[in-house]
């Protein structure tokens, strides 16, 4: 085995989010990874001796969880190993690099030079995807209303929503979130730049894994007016010669959509559906909840921190 390849522990590596990873990681040469015996795999003393071992360890855990780690981290000082966040605990936290490399120019050096990043939750890196482009063109006010459509695969909800989705006790379709506080909804407005907070109303329905996020507008509210495609060029514009976002035509949709065509990708697709007499759109991001909207992102993040090129 070579010297030079970088280790990773991966904390959770049991759960839906760490087995993703750890198969993504199975097929990087350059890395090896380091796995925990299954029955020290909740003990914070075992949990700190495989941190100090290792180059960079990925939080799969529960927020509580991962603010554990972080402590444990900490501990090490100048031996804490970098670290990428799963969780949703420190998305908008000071001194977190936010792990959607494509947010806005140069973004993918600053993954590359820290040593905190947080993960993106799979419905911001759609909603986050389609809107801040927009907003970094002007051809959205920062506090436009904005209200945020979804669905998600039931493997969003982790092991005990697939469980109960697979035993058959789920409903096949469901909306949630109606408090309006769903926890995605501060790193959406950090990241999207918007002052006013977007109304977000998820949902899940009975197919394992893939995600729609899907936004309408009334184009004669925007800055200037825009025609459905201006918003189209605005995107293509952003993400041209991006490995992982595309920007299709919506024309080719017919007016449908489904969630499942990207799924075991890290990819993300963008499209504008409009019409410029009714001047009216939607702006819709298509992505698997478990690649580009988790395990794919990660391990991208990972790529970058420690210096690998992109896969
Ligand atoms: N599923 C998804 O699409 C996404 C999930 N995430 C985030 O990733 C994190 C993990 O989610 P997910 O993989 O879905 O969750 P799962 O419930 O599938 O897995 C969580 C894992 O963490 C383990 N665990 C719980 N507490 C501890 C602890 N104190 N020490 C060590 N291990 C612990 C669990 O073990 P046990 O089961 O034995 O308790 C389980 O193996 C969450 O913060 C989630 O928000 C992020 C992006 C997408
Ligand atoms: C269907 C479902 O329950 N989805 C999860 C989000 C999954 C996800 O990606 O959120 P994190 O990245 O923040 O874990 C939810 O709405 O809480």
């Amino acid at each position: 085995m070579s010297q030079n390849l970088k280790s990773i522990f991966i904390d959770g590596e049991a759960g839906t989010t760490g087995l993703g990873i750890r198969d993504r990681l199975a097929a990087v040469p350059e890395l090896t990874v380091k796995s925990i015996a299954p029955e020290k795999r909740k003990d914070p003393a075992a949990r700190k001796e495989m941190m100090a071992g290792v180059d960079l360890v990925v939080l799969c855990l529960p927020d509580d969880a991962a603010k554990e780690s972080v402590a444990l981290a900490d501990e090490l000082g100048d031996g804490a190993p970098k670290i990428v966040d799963a969780a949703t605990a420190h998305r908008v936290a000071p001194g977190w690099v936010y792990g959607f490399a494509e947010l806005a120019p140069g973004h993918a050096a600053k993954i590359a030079n820290a040593n905190r990043v947080s993960n993106p939750g799979c419905y911001p890196t759609g909603g986050i995807a389609l809107l801040r482009p927009l907003v970094d063109a002007g051809l959205l006010a920062q506090d436009h209303p904005i209200t945020v459509n979804a669905v998600s695969g039931y493997s969003g909800g982790g092991k005990s929503m697939i469980e109960a989705y697979e035993a058959g006790t789920a409903p096949a379709f469901e909306l949630y979130g109606l408090g309006l506080h769903h926890k995605h909804l501060p790193e959406l407005q950090e990241y999207a730049r918007l002052t006013r907070r977007p109304i977000f109303v998820p949902s899940v329905g009975n197919f394992r894994q893939g995600m729609l996020v899907s936004i309408p507008l009334h184009l004669d509210l925007l800055p200037g007016k825009p025609k459905a495609a201006d918003l189209q060029d605005a995107l293509a514009e952003h993400y041209a010669g991006s490995t992982y976002v595309s920007v299709v035509p919506a024309g080719k949709a017919g007016g449908k959509l489904e969630p499942e065509s990207l799924n075991d990708t890290n990819k993300l697709e963008l499209r504008v559906f409009g019409d410029d007499t009714l001047k009216q759109a939607v702006l819709v991001a298509k992505l698997d909840n478990l690649g580009k909207g988790a395990s794919g992102a990660a391990v991208q993040n990972i790529r970058l921190m420690l210096g690998l090129a992109e896969a």
